[in-house]
């Protein structure tokens, strides 16, 4: 219902709209006084609720550098006058993660990593000590898979994330995987894994096998499977990495004869395939949220997890429904859900997903088995840029370093494949056996934050000014302004090559908004409570920082330079633009 108000500023500068006024008075919004002088205009009194009889009025400061004063001529302001921001104490801390810090001190903003990267956290960096060597190299998200492990290792490994950053100021998010109804293979008796060779007749079963299980047999957990599978099927193991042929169904069991020999590793995935299809039988009906699921999911709930990645998800409906399910339960806190693209489904239905969704992941692992292998690098692209488009967080997942489970270094290929991953501006990558179970984790890690660094640098200067076009989000009239005024600052950012943009937001939103538009500098994203600064650690560009934080922005910088000069974060002269989601103005100016 308002109207806007316009200010330009001296020739290069670009000019930007104030939509809306609070209606109280003494409120103030800055202008821009381009190259670095920044003014207040204090609205002294304002008669009415809103400036919407003002009209569009033009406030020329070009001939002011320290004292514009005039008069708007609307009838319900009365008088402008504008001052510089005054010095305010700073006495409350501000909270950011100690490696981010170091960085910052270390490279400048410029080198800072964009990309987040999320660790699956399993036997072999369960330990303290391990996880912290995680963070320390950079995790910004720890995940856990519901499909392995039982609920007290998962609630130990929650409860070690936490006291590593309540004690070493850290704000790593944790993630739940949940198991998902999909059809996989049983634990294998405690075995790392098991060789399958050509030829060999193996049995598939959900029949429980004894102990110790007999050689050659197989549980799986889906009681259908007898029944679904024909004679002439073909078995794949995890997508392919093992195949068999089943040759002769006795009741529960099915014989497979081994046509692709290969490691089978616990809980491996299986899918079947006839006459070249993916068979989708009964199993295609099978719930996307089994009750072992929800039981994971209150756990979740229970222990405040940041986010919850729901496994197979087949249309929107089921992610309204936990969202609403996580809101009745968990008060205050907001789980954010993210929905796993990896069935035939989920592409099918795949705007629907991620419009309902807070983020996705482009499951690749379960993905290539539902898809012929050279469709996933296409179906990638799609997601990571639709979740761009609808502002949705995005993560790309599994095999980055596959083999680093066993070596040392990664394949040249594997490097080429982060990359690209990195090139299309996925907010994040994840790992899964690398850092699990793999025997170089940390190595892992740390090609991850090489390569992306490396290729951030190299497209911002192949492409800069990248032209953002960004279909618009928002649902209502505010949102509207918001993403205006996001888009516009990154914009800004990238033309007057500032140092930062500052964010002050409560909900996350206006950082997500900043992130979307992927500028060529850092966001520092100050938030008051710590949930939503960890969960902004899922997003590209963002530097989460908790900071008690007024309605008064003056203030609220002055107390942010202060804070991080003292830590040796910004100096002066540095340039910056500050956003916020109080106050709808973007402001440009010189750290004092
Ligand atoms: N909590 C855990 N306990 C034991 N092993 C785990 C755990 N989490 C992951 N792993 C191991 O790491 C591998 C890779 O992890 P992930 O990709 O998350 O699972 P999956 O391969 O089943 O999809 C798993 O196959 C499993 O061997
Ligand atoms: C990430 C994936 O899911 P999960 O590891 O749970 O199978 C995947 O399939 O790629
Ligand atoms: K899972
Ligand atoms: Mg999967």
């Amino acid at each position: 219902m308002s109207r806007s108000l316009q200010f330009f500023t001296p020739s290069r500068a670009p000019y930007f709209t104030l939509h809306k006024l609070p209606s109280t008075s003494y409120t103030r919004f800055p202008v821009i006084n381009f190259p670095s002088k920044k003014h207040y205009i204090t609205i002294t009194k304002s008669l009415s609720s809103d400036l919407d009889a003002a009209s569009s009025q033009v406030l020329d400061s070009r001939n002011g550098q320290t004292g514009v004063s005039g008069v708007l001529s609307a009838d319900n302001v009365v008088a402008v006058q504008s001052h510089a921001p005054s010095e305010s104490g700073a006495a409350a801390g501000i909270e950011v993660d100690a490696v981010t810090e170091a960085e910052l001190k270390e490279n400048g903003f410029r080198s800072t990593r964009r990309t987040k990267l999320i660790c699956t956290i399993g036997p072999a960096t369960c330990g303290f000590e391990q996880l912290e060597a995680l963070a320390v190299g950079g995790m910004n998200v720890a995940r856990i898979n519901m499909c392995h492990g039982t609920r007290e290792w998962h609630q130990m490994v929650i409860e070690r994330v936490r006291r590593l950053n309540e004690e070493k100021g850290f704000a790593v998010a944790i993630m739940m995987d949940t198991e998902g109804s999909e059809i996989h293979m049983g634990d294998l008796g405690g075995a790392a894994s098991v060789k399958a060779e050509d030829g060999e007749i193996w049995t598939f079963s959900v029949r429980a096998f004894g102990t110790p299980r007999p050689e050659r047999t197989i549980n799986v957990n889906y009681d259908g499977f007898a029944e679904d599978v024909k004679v002439g099927d073909e078995l794949l193991v995890d997508g392919g990495m093992v195949r068999f042929e089943v040759i002769e169904k006795i009741g529960p069991d099915v014989k497979c004869r081994c046509t692709d020999p290969g490691l089978l590793l616990p809980r491996a995935n299986l899918t079947f395939w006839r006459d070249g299809s993916l068979v989708r039988e009964r199993n295609a009906m099978l719930p996307t949220i089994s009750s072992k699921d929800w039981l994971d999911i209150d756990f979740g709930v229970a222990e405040g997890v940041d986010f919850i990645a729901i496994s197979f998800v087949k249309s929107a409906e089921v992610i309204k429904h936990l969202k609403s399910y996580i809101a009745a339960r968990s008060r205050g806190s907001d789980i954010a859900v993210i929905a796993k693209i990896e069935s035939i489904d989920s592409l099918k239905n795949l705007e629907e997903i991620i419009q309902a969704s807070d983020g996705a992941m482009v499951a690749r692992g379960d993905l290539g088995a539902q898809i012929p292998l050279e469709q996933v690098p296409s179906a990638q692209q799609k997601i990571v840029q639709l979740c761009r488009q609808l502002n949705k967080p995005v993560i790309v997942a599994s095999q980055l370093l596959e083999s680093m489970i066993e070596y040392p270094t990664p394949t040249r290929a594997e490097v080429a494949d982060v990359s690209e991953s990195v090139r299309q501006r996925a907010d994040a990558l994840m790992l899964s056996g690398e850092s699990a179970m793999g025997q170089y984790p940390d190595k892992a890690l740390a090609v991850l934050r090489s390569v992306s660094v490396r290729i951030e640098k190299w497209w911002r200067e192949e492409k800069r000014h990248e032209a953002m076009v960004l279909p618009d989000v928002g649902t209502s009239f505010a949102d509207s302004i918001s993403e205006e005024i996001c888009n516009s600052a990154a914009k800004m950012a990238n033309n007057l090559e500032v140092d930062a943009l500052f964010v002050y937001t409560k909900t996350g939103h206006m950082a997500s908004l900043l992130s979307r538009c992927r500028p060529d500098c850092p966001i520092f994203a100050f938030t008051t409570t710590t949930s939503v600064r960890r969960r902004l650690n899922l997003q590209w560009g963002l530097i989460p920082f908790r900071l008690g934080f007024s309605d008064d922005m003056e203030s609220n910088l002055n107390k942010t330079f202060s804070l991080l000069k003292a830590r040796g974060m910004i100096k002066s002269g540095d340039l910056v633009i500050a956003v916020s989601d109080m106050l709808q103005s973007i402001q440009v100016m010189n750290v004092p």
